[in-house]
């Protein structure tokens, strides 16, 4: 790993050193995809599909040839269609160069040569576009001259007529656009990424987490493989229903046209021309009656992968939107295919505007919402100033200061048209295309072969519709989907993880006797690097002793415990269980052999009995017998189904007392050789108490015990009473001995019985023993 890559490195800090090669810097940058490079090529790509798609589309083959063999500027359009797949090429390169020595020059403001390669860059950018423009406005001004002025003018017909159109609009913006080169690739410094890694070269974000790698649409897909086979089905009837669905306008135009000549030609309007000709034209497409079953079926089999879905992998929601968003790419991608194949100079000119509009859009739509937002604060000022401009009237006339209020008014009137302007800009794009649209019906009607009939336009502009609606869906869905592909990331990193503590493989020992043994054991939380919560810890615990753990909050016990159970391993020392590395044994194995019962047990939601057997197979004899124990059989009985009670989320159908002794049940079936237990300090009614400490009492006989104890009877009765402060053992005896030394475990005591309750914790959260 590199150094620089393993120092970090904090955004804003001064420049570094990047030596030239680029694949480094990319390690060490990254820049977002919403950027200027990439819009300019997304508006340079659609502007050579349109270009290339009329051109082909445009004229019989015949015509088609003549066009390149016999080029002629006013009549041929095989020259814009060239100069849109060159420029596209152009754009590309270039502005790959651009970027890059941009990026790159950032971190080295005084290179010259390099400088000097930027500014060649750009200029060629500018000039290029600025020609290219040029070369499509002189082009479409000859064709208008000849349009309006050579009554035997046919040679560009509608098609090649909304390839000039498009050409001029596209190149006008890429003209633009490349103005902006300069002002966007100082923006770079700004927008850029800097990507920071830890000294294992792993990426990391601001607060030093791990980032999560990107999971790719890939492998999100590969997560349905059980289900390939119901995708593939889906997604055929998919295509089938998305079709029939598409052919729809397709056959609306035809009603309106054969409509429109049965009436013509029977004079009768009462008959039957639209039913006719529905099915006519239905039959003639041969899949007429087939569309409503592929709907079903579509919608059936989508639904399908429903059925065996997996609540816990949460595949349901994913998959519906996953199909809707096939559902309306395919729209999208085949209304626009129907369109061009009804008429490719509408959709030319339809295309070509979409920039325009979409810029018109987004600035609107920013303008509406400042405007809602000034609205709603002024609205509130609103009162005041008329309140005030009435009340003081007379002021304003004494100092002459009609003029500049009125001035006032009129700057924000100004504004607004300057926003309505953009709006109108939108609205003039769209009537462009219904006033082109509208010039071909009625050159159609008036023996000119331009092929739209007003049911094309019906059919067209239904398509527009469908592509509109289409658009709008998709980019919701989009959204969606980005965070399921976001949430995604974060479960396959939970996948990815590999546990440092694997779960089984190890040695499984013929028998245990339950002694525990930690010698110099030291141990860091990981998520907490910087402080050590066990210093050095050393004890024993013999079979059948019952050991207490007490000292201040925050002292380590229940890490302690925690590592008997072994979710954590010491930093340094080592834990023995019997005489066995706790590293070494098979932890399935002896997690079985110990039992745990914390202050607040974690019940499932799920019956008592299920509960207590939560660890084995026990039979309903086995239950009862721990729940006896447990002095949890009586008020089990209690409860109208008995064992089958189910006993909510977390338990929470039960008081605090009656979820312990369960928890102690639940422990106690288990037989364990080292019973490790956290003794409650939340306050239980007295009879609760006592039944609580009752079982407790009686699981501790007869095995190895390490309790984390909060009273004082259960010290008195302990063997060995170890005082963990601060990560040490402070002290080490039993309860007389260490009465007798008088140190912090005699403070600790002198607390409660000063409080003069016995049952009151000995564990005190504010103590500061030293
Ligand atoms: N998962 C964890 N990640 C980081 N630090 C932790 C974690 N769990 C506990 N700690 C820290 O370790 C120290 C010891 O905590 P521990 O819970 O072992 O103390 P305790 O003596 O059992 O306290 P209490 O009597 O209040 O339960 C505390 O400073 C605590 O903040």
């Amino acid at each position: 790993m590199s150094s620089k890559k393993s120092n970090g490195v904090v955004p804003g800090e001064e420049a570094m050193p990047i030596n030239e090669d680029d694949t480094e810097y990319k390690k060490l940058y990254e820049l977002p995809t919403m950027r200027y490079s990439n819009i300019v090529i997304l508006i340079v790509t659609v502007d050579t599909i349109v270009s290339i798609a009329l051109w082909v589309t445009g004229g019989n083959t015949k015509y088609f040839v003549d066009n390149i063999t016999d080029f002629h500027l006013t009549e041929s359009v095989f020259d814009l269609a060239l100069v849109a797949a060159s420029k596209m090429i152009f754009y590309v390169t270039v502005l790959a160069f651009l970027e890059t020595f941009s990026f790159r020059q950032i971190d080295k403001p005084y290179d010259f040569a390099l400088i000097q390669k930027i500014k060649v860059l750009h200029v060629t950018l500018i000039v290029f576009s600025l020609l290219v423009f040029g070369f499509t406005v002189t082009k479409g001004g000859f064709v208008l001259y000849k349009f309006i002025n050579d009554s035997s003018y046919t040679k560009m017909h509608a098609e090649y007529n909304a390839l000039v159109i498009s050409a001029v609009c596209f190149s006008l913006i890429e003209f633009i656009a490349s103005v902006f080169s300069f002002g966007a690739m100082r923006t770079l410094k700004v927008i850029r990424i800097t990507r920071r890694f830890n000294d294992q070269g792993v990426e990391i974000d601001k607060e030093g987490k791990t980032i999560l790698k990107k999971v790719s649409l890939q492998r999100l897909f590969l997560l349905a493989k059980p289900e390939w086979g119901f995708i593939a089905g889906g997604t055929i009837a998919l295509v089938g229903s998305s079709g029939s669905q598409m052919a729809a306008p397709l056959f609306f135009g035809k009603v309106v046209d054969a409509a429109q000549t049965d009436m013509e030609q029977e004079n009768c309007v009462t008959d039957w021309p639209l039913t006719h000709s529905f099915t006519e034209c239905s039959n003639q497409q041969d899949c007429g009656t087939d569309w409503p079953l592929f709907y079903q079926i579509g919608n059936a089999a989508t639904l399908s992968p429903l059925l065996h879905y997996n609540p816990l992998q949460g595949e349901c929601l994913g998959w519906v939107n996953i199909s809707m968003l096939v559902r309306y790419i395919f729209q999208l991608v085949g209304s626009l295919g129907f369109m061009f194949y009804l008429n490719a100079a509408l959709t030319g000119v339809l295309l070509a505007v979409v920039p325009f509009v979409s810029i018109s859009a987004v600035r609107y739509g920013k303008f509406v919402q400042k405007m809602q937002k000034k609205f709603q604060d002024k609205l509130g000022d609103a009162g005041t100033v008329a309140e005030e401009t009435l009340s003081s009237v007379r002021t304003v006339r004494s100092f002459s200061g009609e003029a500049k209020t009125v001035n006032n008014y009129g700057k924000e009137i100004n504004e607004s048209g300057f926003q309505g302007l953009i709006g109108l800009l939108a609205q003039g794009a769209i009537a462009l295309c219904l006033w082109y649209g509208g010039k071909l019906v009625y050159d159609e009607a008036h023996g000119k072969h331009t092929g739209l009939t007003p049911g094309v336009l019906t059919s067209f502009l239904l398509y527009t519709l469908q592509v509109a609606m289409a658009f709008a869906l998709m980019s919701s869905l989009y959204g969606d989907f980005m965070s399921a592909l976001g949430a995604s990331t974060r479960i396959f990193g939970l996948l990815e993880r590999t546990p440092g503590i694997q779960n089984e493989n190890g040695m499984v020992p013929a028998q245990l006797t339950g002694r525990v043994q930690f010698k110099n054991v030291c141990f860091t939380y990981p998520s907490r690097p910087e402080s050590e919560v066990l210093k050095s810890i050393c004890f024993t615990v013999e079979p059948g002793e019952m050991v207490a753990l007490v000292g201040p909050s925050g002292g380590g016990k229940s890490t302690i415990v925690n590592m008997i159970e072994r979710f954590y391993d010491p930093s340094e020392g080592t834990i023995y269980l019997d005489d066995y590395d706790l590293k070494e044994l098979d932890p399935q194995w002896f997690r079985k052999k110990i039992s745990m019962v914390s202050q607040e047990p974690t019940l499932f939601a799920c019956s008592i009995k299920e509960n207590i057997a939560f660890g084995v197979n026990a039979d309903i004899s086995e239950v009862e017998a721990a729940a006896k124990q447990a002095n949890a059989h009586e008020f089990i009985q209690t409860f109208e189904k008995g064992y089958d009670t189910l006993v909510g989320e977390r338990g929470v159908r039960l008081s605090g007392g009656q979820k312990q002794r369960i928890a102690i049940a639940r422990a106690l079936i288990m037989n364990p050789k080292l019973l490790l237990l956290d003794e409650a300090t939340s306050a239980l009614d007295a009879e609760s108490e006592h039944l609580v400490q009752e079982a407790i009492d009686r699981a501790m006989k007869s095995r190895t015990v390490i309790v984390i104890a909060h009273r004082l009877s259960t010290v008195r009765n302990a063997s060995k009473v170890i005082v963990i402060d601060k990560g040490s053992i402070a002290e080490n005896g039993t309860h007389d001995e260490l009465i007798a030394k008088g140190g912090v475990y005699k403070k600790l005591v002198l607390r409660q019985l000063t409080a003069g309750n016995r049952s009151e914790p000995i564990n005190d959260t504010n103590e500061d023993s030293s």
